[in-house]
């Protein structure tokens, strides 16, 4: 399978990066209009290849995603230190002005997954500008919130990441929701896991591991300027589900009819992805307060998205 990168800055070269060592797909091609730069990430990539597998990783122009199933959209601006992803809108819309028509004119049949930010919106704005099904614009969305969410309950509770089923819904962004209430840890109930392992987890350690899954992305530019490992594995995570046709349950954004009360907006549930793309949408069980929390992520959603004129 062909998948294509838009993007080949920290972002879309980290994805190729990981989908050239898991191995799962036979070819990347990164695009980007700095063409310096897609080459140089190529190179690089593939020079890690022999390493690990037989991915065929190269640059090229938009016409070399002619066949790609898998069209990944990571250009455009990133936040620069205390900016929110929502004030990058406008600067990436217009890139996707650019960019969404390109895709399509060469590889019509490819899904597309989206990461630039703010991805809820950009998502959106792809459906707008390609006309394509929304089963097919597949935003990142949380994925990586997901992640953090796993990865911070894990460290607590002394467990793998992999074996804590824990979401995180809404926006990718600061209005996004911890699922806390359908959280398990192996088969058990958060709390029910946590006595047994003597790892209580009280209001504190629930603020702080909010707050790490919420601000990561902040705290982690202040630090390096950027973000892109997480995201890059994510990505190429959310390929292999199509790749190998996986009905896997993995939260991404896509534009939903309807989510709280509030109509025609992306945003993330968890949902199952497989060859064609989303399959279904798996609606979680929600506490009250979660319901609103969602029901207001809906609405900044909407609100934001209505603004924007293409
Ligand atoms: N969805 C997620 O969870 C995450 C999303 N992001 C987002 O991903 C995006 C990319 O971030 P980085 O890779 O760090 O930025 P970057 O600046 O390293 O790379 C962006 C690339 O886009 C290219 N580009 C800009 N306009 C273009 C156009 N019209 N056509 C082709 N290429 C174009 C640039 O030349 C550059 O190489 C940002 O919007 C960032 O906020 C970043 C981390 C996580
Ligand atoms: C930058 C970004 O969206 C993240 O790391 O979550």
């Amino acid at each position: 399978m062909k998948v294509g990168i838009v993007g080949a800055g920290m972002v879309g070269s980290s994805a190729g990066y990981a989908l050239a060592v898991m191995g799962t797909v036979s070819s990347v091609v990164l695009v980007d209009r700095n063409a310096e730069l897609a080459i140089a990430q190529a190179e690089d990539i593939a020079h890690a290849v022999p390493f690990m597998s037989s991915c065929v990783v190269e640059a090229g122009e938009y016409d070399q995603l002619a066949g790609a199933s898998v069209v990944i959209l990571a250009a455009g601006v990133s936040q620069k230190p205390g900016e929110t992803r929502l004030a990058l809108l406008e600067r990436n819309a217009a890139v996707f002005r650019d960019v969404v028509g390109n895709v399509l004119r060469v590889a019509p049949d490819a899904i597309l997954l989206i990461a630039s930010n703010p991805v809820d919106i950009m998502t959106q704005i792809t459906v707008r500008l390609s006309g394509l099904p929304a089963a097919r614009v597949i935003g990142s969305g949380t994925i990586l919130d997901t992640a953090r969410f796993r990865s911070l309950l894990g460290r607590h509770l002394g467990i793998s990441p992999q074996s804590v089923h824990a979401y995180v819904l809404g926006e990718h962004g600061d209005s996004e929701v911890l699922a806390w209430s359908n959280a398990r840890a192996g088969s058990l109930s958060l709390a029910g896991f946590a006595a047994q392992v003597g790892s209580a987890i009280t209001a504190d350690v629930r603020a702080r591991i909010d707050d790490g899954v919420r601000n990561a992305a902040y705290k982690i530019i202040k630090g390096k300027g950027a973000t892109y490992y997480g995201i890059g594995a994510g990505l190429a995570r959310i390929v292999k589900a199509i790749a190998q046709d996986q009905q896997e349950v993995l939260t991404v954004s896509m534009v939903n009819r309807e989510i709280e009360g509030v109509a025609d907006v992306a945003l993330s549930i968890p949902r199952v992805i497989g060859a064609k793309g989303i399959v279904t949408d798996l609606f979680p069980d929600l506490d009250a307060e979660e319901s609103a929390a969602l029901h207001r992520s809906a609405a900044l959603l909407k609100e934001t998205v209505e603004a924007v004129s293409l």
